[in-house]
């Protein structure tokens, strides 16, 4: 069942696109990214989504509901996570938590999420002496205290520490199974791709591909990935005439190779090297990650659901093999 409905959407500021015919919708119970560079038009966009800015035109439903329209009751459905500037430096935990449940009709019980988050040793310290994972846990329990069916988190990880990273990505997991349809607004590749069901890359205000997180790495050219460090250097001419090969790299520091291509450019490389009785040390064959995806996708910025390309399924590794 569709819960988040987003047509194309578009909203200028000054007469500057910053979203430019945006379309996506999100399935009950996924957890849905939408990731892009900065100033991709991401946070407008949930900003729409959550009623807090007018759309120039497009539609836009929650549930069903518009969220300008329908504002009151959208927020009953829809969980925001709060701006850090929107809480009172000396508010306690237990303070912030009882102001909020007492915004909503039938809130959730607030003990019970303050001990879910990790937050009941917390209970009576103020705001300012939160650590960032714990600012970050807290608004986390601010969005959930009105029982939504939505969340939306923008940005959630951005400042914390590995540790506290990787916290929060579990939160955001039980939040999921709980029954909560979570829309995730990140930087971060790993994240996306560790928790994001499908995910929406946004590039100067449109959706330049959306897709499960394979499906992304899949459609970006060059999706297997192919390195290793020649005994001696290989003609630029050799590299750029390899089979399939979407990018080849050499670094000038110690004359590692890296070449972006399929399975054909893996045999191509090993048929090169053994022409040239050259030796590859530390050869590895993986696939590609988010992180390639992202940047092939946002520097190409290909049409709306354009079709995804196949390649490989899995990684292959020849840890430590050489040729
Ligand atoms: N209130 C505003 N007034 C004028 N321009 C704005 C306003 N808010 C955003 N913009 C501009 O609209 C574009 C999209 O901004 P938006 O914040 O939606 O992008 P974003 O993808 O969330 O970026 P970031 O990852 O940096 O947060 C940017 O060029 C930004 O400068």
């Amino acid at each position: 069942m569709t819960v988040i409905e987003v047509a194309d959407l578009r909203k200028a500021y000054a007469g500057r696109p910053a979203v430019d015919g945006v379309s996506f919708s999100v399935e009950e119970g996924e957890i849905f990214g939408i990731l892009g560079p900065n100033g991709a038009g991401k946070t407008t966009t949930v900003e729409c989504v959550e009623g807090l800015r007018v759309p120039d035109s497009g539609r836009v439903r929650v549930a069903g509901l518009d969220p300008v329209a329908d504002h009151d009751k959208v927020t009953r459905i829809l969980g925001a996570q709060l701006q850090e500037s929107e809480l009172q430096a000396k508010l306690t935990v237990r303070e912030a938590l009882e102001l909020y449940s007492a915004f909503y009709d039938r809130p959730a019980d607030w003990r019970a999420l303050a001990e879910r988050l990790g937050l009941t040793e917390k209970l009576g310290t103020r705001y300012a002496k939160l650590s960032g994972g714990q600012k970050q846990r807290l608004s986390i329990a601010l969005a959930l205290i009105g029982s939504p069916r939505i969340v939306v988190l923008d940005e959630l990880t951005t400042g914390l520490d590995p540790r506290a990273r990787r916290d929060t990505w579990q939160l955001i997991e039980e939040i999921r199974t709980s029954g909560v349809t979570v829309l995730l607004v990140t930087h971060f590749m790993e994240e996306a791709q560790r928790l994001c069901d499908r995910i929406a890359v946004i590039d100067r205000g449109r959706v330049a591909a959306l897709d499960t997180p394979s499906g992304l790495i899949r459609r970006a050219s060059g999706s297997t990935v192919i390195s290793f460090t020649p005994s001696r250097p290989l003609a630029p001419a050799d590299l750029a005439g390899l089979p399939d090969a979407a990018s080849t790299a050499t670094d000038a520091r110690d004359g590692r190779v890296t070449v972006h291509g399929s399975d054909v450019t893996v045999n191509a490389v090993i048929t090169l090297l053994a022409r040239h009785h050259i030796t590859a040390h530390q050869l590895r064959v993986s696939d590609a990650t988010l992180d390639d995806a992202f940047l092939d996708l946002t520097e190409t910025a290909g049409p709306q659901g354009a079709p995804a390309a196949a390649g490989p399924e899995s990684a292959t590794d020849l840890n430590g093999a050489s040729a």
